[in-house]
């Protein structure tokens, strides 16, 4: 569904950082693709660049992400290009960023911060039919309706993350890019959370893609996973066999790293 061929991405402009080296990579339709690998790889330049977010002074340097959607309405297949984000992209796209308390806007009540995410066409028309909607909408996430009426200090980095979460999906995206949405959240809460994204996409029968630098994340939830590491994608395929025979070194150090994989892989998909 989407194919990102080459890309290279930096920051700045006079003296060009490079992030992202050279990636390929397809994302799948209906399938968890899992981005792992150590803090400051490129994981988050990754996803800013397939969302086309470029608020952080983001440049891409080369190669093109390339999305074929269809449009609900008229059922049509169009393919768009990275160098022309537009209406179709965002539309189809959903983009969870890092850390909750720094997206959401401290001085403004949830709502009013849904219904701004949200595209033109779903804002248009009677509110209050539009805030029930939401409220019924968030109560599958087990969220009561006042958290429309809170600040986000007001909920617990776990209702945040879920209000986020939710925002990502109500609109039925065909992609949802989530960046490190459990990290800094106690185990309990997190898995709580990628439950609720598992059953989204399985309901939407839409992608995922989730960062983590948790392996323990991945092991349980991606269908296939990809490492990165110092920019570049080292190893890519079933999450699976990556567990069972990793092949770059880079992930045999990861995987041995781990205290210990316990559980098992998948419960929550069941
Ligand atoms: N806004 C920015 N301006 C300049 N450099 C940046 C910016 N954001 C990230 N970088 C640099 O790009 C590289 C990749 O960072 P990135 O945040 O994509 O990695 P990451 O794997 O997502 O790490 P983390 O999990 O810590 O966010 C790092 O060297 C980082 O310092």
């Amino acid at each position: 569904m989407i194919t990102v061929d080459t890309v290279t991405v930096g920051y700045g402009t006079t003296a060009f950082v490079k992030a992202v080296d050279a990636v390929t990579l397809t994302i799948n339709d209906n399938e968890i693709l899992g981005i792992a690998g150590e803090s400051g790889s490129g994981k988050s330049t990754l996803m800013r660049a397939i969302y086309g977010d470029f608020s952080t002074g983001l440049r891409i340097a080369g190669g093109t992400v390339t999305g074929r959607f269809e449009d609900e309405r008229t059922g049509v297949v169009t393919e768009a290009q990275s160098r022309d984000f537009g209406k179709l992209w965002w539309d189809q796209i959903s983009y969870i960023p890092q850390g909750s308390m720094s997206v959401l806007n401290p001085l403004m009540r949830v709502e009013k911060q849904v219904v701004d995410g949200l595209p033109k066409r779903e804002r248009e028309g009677d509110r209050a039919a539009l805030r029930a909607r939401i409220a019924k909408f968030l109560e599958g996430f087990g969220l009561h309706e006042s958290v429309l009426d809170a600040y986000p200090h007001q909920l617990s980095g776990g209702m945040r993350q879920r209000v986020l979460v939710a925002i990502a999906a109500f609109v039925n995206p065909r992609l949802i890019l989530a960046d490190e949405p459990t990290t800094a959240l106690d185990v309990v809460v997190q898995k709580k959370i990628l439950l609720m994204m598992v059953e989204i996409q399985r309901r939407l029968r839409n992608s995922l893609v989730l960062v983590s630098h948790d392996l323990g994340v991945h092991y349980q939830i991606t269908d296939r996973l990809a490492v990165m590491h110092r920019g570049k994608i080292v190893e890519m395929g079933p999450t699976a066999e990556i567990f069972a025979n990793p092949k770059h070194e880079y992930t045999q150090t990861l995987i041995a790293s781990l205290p210990r994989i316990d559980g098992e892989r998948r419960e929550a998909r069941a």
